[in-house]
């Protein structure tokens, strides 16, 4: 394998988290005495952080809020979250298996995602998963993130490691356009959270399950 520096997205990629992340925004919603949301919808908002999809939850459920009031919930949101991170969150298949053996082969592995830091390594703690990797940079590491090239340059210059030695592993837009810009090649898990469809992304390499990854990553230029 040319690139054995392994950048992962988290929600929608390694783990199916829009369930918990769904029962705190809902929780908040109801605080609020407004409708709730189904999983379905709030999987449509996932993919830039807890505040965004607070936003857009309130968008859709009858506009936004003033903004000390929108502070306070959404503090309020992600203290919940935090506390109730794994309770249905759980890794896709095949996910630990498959680490292990990319790990085993010699590979360095990070986590890029646009949550924030403190409940990304809860989960990854919580799941199991949080020895096969090096380093996570979340949503608050830096000023800026996904879809932002800055997120993934940041994290592989702490890492010590060039673009040209790394990929991305993700399920959506914003990982593409991000390593994208930081010249990395993508590819994207077709089971996660893209409402467009990861096929029209046009990644450098698509995978239906996350077992499929050592032989496209063995493949890629
Ligand atoms: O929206 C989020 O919480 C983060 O999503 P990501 O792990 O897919 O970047
Ligand atoms: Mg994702």
């Amino acid at each position: 394998m040319k690139r054995n520096c392994l950048l992962f997205d988290l929600d929608g990629t390694l783990v199916h988290s829009a369930p918990d992340l769904a029962a705190s925004l809902n929780r908040r919603l109801e605080a609020l005495g407004r409708t709730t949301l189904d999983l379905e919808a709030v999987t449509a908002m996932v993919g830039n952080g807890f505040q965004k999809l607070l936003e857009r939850a309130l968008l859709a459920t009858g506009g936004p809020l003033p903004q000390a009031e929108f502070e306070a919930v959404n503090a309020a949101g992600l203290a919940d979250y935090f506390e109730n991170a794994t309770t249905l969150t759980r890794p896709y298949p095949g996910v630990a298996a498959t680490l292990k053996a990319l790990k085993d082969q010699g590979c360095r592995m990070a986590v890029c995602t646009n949550k924030p830091v403190a409940p990304s390594w809860r989960i990854l703690e919580d799941l199991g998963l949080a020895g096969f990797f090096e380093a996570l940079a979340g949503g608050d590491s830096y000023t800026v993130r996904k879809p932002d090239p800055g997120h993934i340059k940041a994290l592989l210059e702490e890492m010590g490691v060039a673009p040209r030695g790394a990929v991305m592993i993700g399920d959506s837009s914003n990982d593409l356009l991000a390593a994208r810009g930081a010249g990395l090649p993508t590819v994207l898990l077709t089971y996660g959270y893209c409402p467009e469809g990861a096929a029209n992304l046009r990644p450098d390499a698509l995978a239906e399950s996350f077992t499929e990854l050592p032989e496209i990553l063995r493949r890629l230029p």
